[in-house]
């Protein structure tokens, strides 16, 4: 075994590993196969997704449907499966969705050649007349995002030059991505407009909007809605909450989104999404929206197994920048992103990496909204490396070549209880859409120890522990 002692730092990228420590190489996502189970009784259509062989998850979505009542045979699955007006049906390619021309364009311009398991799973149930309500879980960077926008572009009409969709973000910095994929799907459907409801954007006391779409932030959108009168709220076909669990869970964000949500027609569209939903969230969501299909994880495979979670023990915030020294030293990373806890861990350790020749950007909560985007997009556009930020960045953010994410500080709550929402969204920016990614935890005191321990037994899935002494091993976790 070789070991490093002291501080060394070979700096990015010139660790001996870069051959073969590439992470981010594409790999087929597992398939899955969507069971579906009708519970008429209360209306409430409840989707599981698990992992399974095709063949046994054929056969399991026929025992459940058998099950429940809804279908005694075979046959009647496949015409089940093939009326797209049925929750049931699920697609496997997207012209089977039969989207406008100029949309499939747009998803082919993307990239996308096939559906995710939400997308394929969660499109035909919001494509389908009547429009039918949603809450839908779905693990990060599966392509949540990328449904809604579908849907949204898919009901507006762009004879109508006013709001029709409102999506509502929790932060400024997801509102204005989202808005870039809305934006890029629609790149072939110039007749359809965006506007963006964020601090900043001011408008004509007095107008109406004519953009078909508008993507915001809660409050924001709540004053273009009421005090404004920007936008006529019972026009409104379509309403997305992104990342639904935190707009429900955080006091002001929820009367805030309540307050829009009872503007809107009782024929409006509902669509809830997120990675997470506490047990309390979905009870919440579903007293809310009226009906909803709901398509939900098991915990056990709400963590994606492309995401390799380790943990390193270390006595000090001292030892803990070594260890990451170490790892810098070892593996090849392409970007990374580091969580602290406080904006004073963050601003320390921002300082000490970029001492040791990192390009570091900085991101905290206390920075202005339009600051905190453009460090957003210089990462995004590779101009640094290295992110270290707060919660601010635990949710949303698609940065497709993050390979590793630290968590300088493990996630904990107010009351220092885990916070296990927030170590999935953490872990999440990495391993984007079925690439690999890596996620080391790091551990100071009993109390962190104590942290992990418990996040490991939510999910229960092992975090392993790492030495970051020894390169061999380093090096091993990385290919
Ligand atoms: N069908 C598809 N084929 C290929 N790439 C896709 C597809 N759908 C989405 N993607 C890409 O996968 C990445 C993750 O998608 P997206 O941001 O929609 O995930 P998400 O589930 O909303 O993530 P999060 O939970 O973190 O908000 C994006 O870069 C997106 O462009």
């Amino acid at each position: 075994k070789r070991r490093r002692d002291g501080y060394g730092l070979l700096g990015p990228g010139s660790g001996r590993a870069r051959s073969r420590g590439r992470i981010g190489e594409q790999r087929e996502l597992t398939r899955t196969l969507a069971c579906s189970v009708n519970d008429l009784a209360c209306c409430v259509t409840f989707v599981m997704i698990v992992g399974y062989s095709e063949d046994k998850a054929a056969q399991s979505l026929l025992n459940k449907l058998i099950r429940s009542n809804l279908v005694n045979t075979t046959n009647q699955v496949e015409v089940l499966q093939k009326d797209p007006n049925s929750p049931l049906y699920s697609v496997k390619s997207f012209e089977e969705l039969r989207l406008k021309p100029q949309l499939l364009q747009g998803v082919y311009g993307l990239g996308f050649n096939r559906p995710s398991k939400i997308q394929e799973t969660a499109l035909p149930m919001m494509l389908a007349e009547p429009p039918q309500n949603l809450i839908a879980q779905s693990q990060s960077g599966t392509g949540k995002t990328a449904a809604f926008v579908l849907a949204m572009l898919s009901h507006v009409d762009p004879n109508n030059k006013y709001p029709q969709c409102l999506c509502v973000s929790p932060t400024y910095e997801l509102a204005l991505q989202t808005g870039k994929v809305i934006e890029q799907m629609g790149k072939h459907y110039p007749e359809v407009k965006l506007v963006y409801a964020i601090r900043g954007n001011k408008l004509q006391r007095g107008m109406k909007l004519q953009e078909q779409i508008v993507i915001g932030t809660p409050g924001t959108m709540l004053d273009w809605c009421s005090k404004f009168k920007f936008i006529d709220p019972k026009k409104i076909k379509v309403f997305v909450l992104d990342e639904a669990d935190v707009m429900i869970a955080t006091q002001g964000h929820q009367d805030q989104s309540i307050r829009i949500q009872r503007m809107l027609p009782k024929n409006c569209q509902m669509l809830l999404f997120s990675a997470t939903f506490e047990e309390s969230v979905w009870h919440f969501a579903q007293r809310i929206v009226p009906d909803p299909n709901i398509i939900k994880l098991k915990r056990e495979e709400e963590t994606l197994d492309t995401i390799k979670q380790y943990y390193v023990l270390c006595n000090s915030k001292e030892e803990k920048f070594h260890a990451l020294c170490n790892i810098y030293g070892a593996i090849t990373i392409a970007q990374a992103m580091i969580f602290c806890h406080t904006r004073k861990t963050a601003g320390w350790l921002a300082g000490e990496l970029s001492r040791e020749g990192h390009q570091v950007a900085l991101l905290s909560g206390e920075m202005q909204v339009e600051q905190r985007a453009a460090v957003i997009e210089r990462f995004r556009d590779g101009k640094e490396k290295v992110l270290v930020t707060t919660n601010v960045c635990a949710r949303g953010i698609d940065v497709e070549q993050v390979s590793v994410v630290i968590n300088f500080d493990l996630p904990v709550d107010k009351d220092g209880n885990p916070d296990n929402e927030t170590y999935l969204h953490r872990i999440g920016r990495t391993g984007r859409f079925g690439k690999r990614g890596l996620a080391i935890n790091m551990v100071d005191s009993k109390f962190s120890m104590n942290i992990l321990n418990r996040i490991q037994d939510h999910f229960n899935k092992k975090i392993e522990k790492l030495d970051t002494d020894d390169l061999d091993e380093i090096e091993k976790i990385a290919s």
